[in-house]
């Protein structure tokens, strides 16, 4: 048998109807077919190849880049694409480009913190691509402290005029995507200064470049920050520094929505709350933890199909060796990537619904949900970035030494990924905020009560009293026994701190001597929380020949295997004991033969095309030895049998005269 009959006979076997669980994957069936449509629009259209990418330069890579971007804006408009068909182009074809900080950081950025005015002159411009915008707040010395910032935005009153200014080597702005070569605006963080009163950061729109000839305005210096982590990722990308020296902008562009200045130089603060921004964050989040499933499903959709396919040892009588997949310490490895990467999918739909919720709060000037909604945002970032980036890796591990190849897509996928740990707040920053909200919470306990995602934390007087009940590892299947353990353990850890907080001369520097404690408190917190809302939706009606069941296998293997990995936590605290933790992991081996033959068809539901996969060993087909073949032969090392620079440094040194002593 072949690859291919492997991944047949497989698909023969799953248990449940995979047209169905697409759907749920996708979360609607509307939702199901534009990614198809435009998943498939890419894979067909040989604009969009990607093979060929890792032959590349940096110059050609970037070109090639600007190539394919002008492409798919050519095809939003003769095909009048939505915002949202459009947004899952740019998904699908898959390369890091400056439309990327244009449609999510610099549109959102004008929308949510625009006045009125400012948003009728400069959205349109933005969304017909006439100007072209960036996101320019970190800087060389200063990243996840925005406070620290150094740029400076003075006020003239005389010119009425703002003047951009970078006093130090420090304050060079460093990363923003799109910088070094393309766009011709950036929205520019930066102090704002006021008759020599310091006025907190603000956002302004700065003009960088000609709209004719494209080259830096004059006081303006732009170049790129150099190659980064990878080969074909975002080294398509020109990531720029810029320095100011005293650029003028016209005081209308300051972004005023919450605080304005006017002509006479009055800083005020405007009627609209200053909260309305977090609308925008639970949007932004809630795209960060739909990426990770994407980025998460596509890893495991590789090692799954390669692990099928792949066979080793333990052939009897001559007959076939075994495949890797029915290895149980592959599947250990495995099946909770799978279930991690259904559990983000569910995540990231409820943070969709939390974002309508907010947004209808906000509207009635209801704020009273903010500081959970924060923290909890914060904490999906921080968890599931840091769990898909640590999933790619062991997928390419999974994948034994063919994992190592380019051609397998791994790599590639791990360099694309991991920085989402670092963008959009640093992970272990998110954690300590996360910590900040649930020390506030324990310790107002007596006064208020907590809401949402932390209410349990209401019951915590309780949780730190009363155990496991689990008898059986059979028990460890009730979703009630799953979530309450995962309940106690947070709430212990939570509550621990605080009273080891109170022990220390000041709160701050008991905070910073236990941060490593708060961060792992609130990783807990996190995973009551994804764990809850994969339960929860399993409470849904959910249609489909055996969808429902495969996936309560999955939320199960999710909750059991995090457990494991945490059983320190959950023995430290008191609330297991080492039978019950021994049940779980009993339990969580006999779920894995559960997934085992739905394996293939679990992964064939993200419905990714063999574009979007760009991997030999994650072929649909399962035609993986023949391709590797092909693939490697296409390397240019492979175009001739001598190379260059063999004659010229390999010869002499085989033709070399030894004197006999030497030998
Ligand atoms: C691929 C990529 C694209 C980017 N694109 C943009 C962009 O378009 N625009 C833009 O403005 N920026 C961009 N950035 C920058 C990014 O937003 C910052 O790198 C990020 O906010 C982290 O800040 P930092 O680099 O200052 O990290 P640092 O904060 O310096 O982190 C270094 C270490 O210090 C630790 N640390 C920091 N503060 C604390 C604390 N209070 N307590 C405990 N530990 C702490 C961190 O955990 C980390 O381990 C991009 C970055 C990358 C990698």
């Amino acid at each position: 048998m072949e690859g291919v009959d492997y991944l047949r006979d497989e698909r023969s076997k799953a248990q449940f109807d995979v047209e169905t669980m697409k759907v749920a994957w996708a979360g609607s069936p509307e939702a199901f077919l534009v990614c198809d449509r435009m998943a498939k629009l890419v894979a067909n259209d040989p604009v969009f190849e990607k093979f060929s990418k890792p032959m590349l330069g940096r110059k050609e890579l970037f070109k090639n880049t600007l190539r394919k971007t002008a492409h798919a804006w050519k095809l939003v408009n003769d095909l009048h694409l939505t915002e949202e068909e459009a947004k899952w182009l740019r998904h699908y074809i898959d390369e890091p480009s400056y439309t990327d900080l244009q449609w999510e950081m610099f549109v959102p950025a004008l929308e949510g913190q625009g006045t009125e005015e400012q948003k009728k002159k400069w959205v349109p411009l933005a969304k017909t691509m006439q100007i072209i915008g960036t996101y320019a707040q970190t800087e060389l010395g200063h990243g996840s402290n925005v406070q620290g910032l150094e740029t400076t935005a003075t006020f003239d009153r005389q010119s009425d005029e703002f003047v951009i200014h970078s006093p130090t080597l420090t304050s060079s702005k460093w990363w923003p995507g799109g910088l070094a070569k393309v766009t011709t605006h950036a929205i520019v963080y930066a102090r704002l200064i006021i008759d020599g009163h310091f006025y907190g950061v603000h956002g302004f729109i700065v003009q960088l470049r000609s709209l004719e000839d494209h080259s830096p305005l004059p006081g303006i210096t732009l170049g790129d920050i150099g190659m980064k982590f990878g080969h074909g990722t975002y080294n398509t990308m020109d990531n720029g520094v810029a320095r100011f020296d005293r650029v003028r902008i016209p005081r209308d562009q300051m972004l005023m929505r919450v605080s304005q200045v006017t002509k006479e130089g009055k800083y005020m603060k405007s009627n609209v709350p200053r909260q309305l921004g977090y609308a925008t964050m639970v949007s932004v989040r809630q795209t960060i933890v739909s990426d990770a499933s994407k980025a998460l499903s596509r890893a495991v959709c590789i090692a799954t199909r390669y692990s099928a396919i792949r066979r080793q040892f333990g052939s009897r009588d001559g007959g076939p060796e075994t495949q890797v997949l029915d290895y149980k310490t592959q599947q250990s490895r495995l099946f909770p990537l799978v279930a991690s990467a259904f559990a983000f999918r569910f995540a990231s739909d409820w943070l969709k619904l939390l974002y309508t919720d907010v947004k209808q709060r906000l509207e009635v000037n209801d704020f009273s949900t903010l500081p959970e909604v924060h923290a909890c945002t914060a904490g999906f970032k921080s968890l599931t970035t840091a769990a898909t980036a640590e999933g790619i890796e062991e997928c390419r591990k999974l994948c034994g030494g063919h994992g190592y190849l380019i051609s397998s897509g791994l790599p590639e996928l791990f360099a694309f990924y991991v920085p989402a740990c670092t963008y959009e707040g640093e992970n272990v920053v998110m954690l300590l905020q996360v910590a900040r909200f649930l020390v506030k919470t324990v310790s107002d306990l007596g006064n208020k009560q907590p809401v949402g995602t932390a209410a349990y934390l209401g019951r915590a007087s309780l949780l730190v009293q009363k155990n496991c009940v689990v008898q059986t590892a059979e028990d460890w299947l009730n979703p009630i026994a799953i979530l309450e353990a995962f309940e106690a353990r947070a709430a212990r850890m939570a509550v621990g701190c605080c009273q080891r907080l109170a022990e220390f001369k000041s709160p701050e520097e008991g905070f910073a001597e236990l941060s490593s404690d708060l961060a792992e408190a609130s990783l807990a917190h996190c995973q009551v929380i994804v764990v809850s809302t994969f339960i929860r939706r399993l409470q849904q009606d959910i249609p489909g020949r055996g969808v429902k069941q495969a996936l309560e296998v999955l939320c199960n293997v999710y909750a059991l295997f995090l457990l494991h990995k945490h059983q320190g936590d959950f023995l430290a605290t008191g609330y297991l004991t080492p039978k019950q933790a021994s049940l779980a992991n009993d339990q969580l081996r006999t779920l894995y033969s559960k997934v085992r033959p739905n394996a293939i068809a679990l992964v064939d539901s993200f419905n990714h095309t063999d574009h979007y996969l760009s991997s030999v060993l994650g072929r649909y087909d399962g035609n993986v030895y023949p391709k590797l073949y092909e693939a490697a032969l296409k390397d240019p090392l492979n175009d001739s049998d001598i190379a260059d620079g063999i004659h010229q440094y390999v010869q002499p040194i085989l033709k070399q005269k030894l004197h006999s002593s030497k030998l």
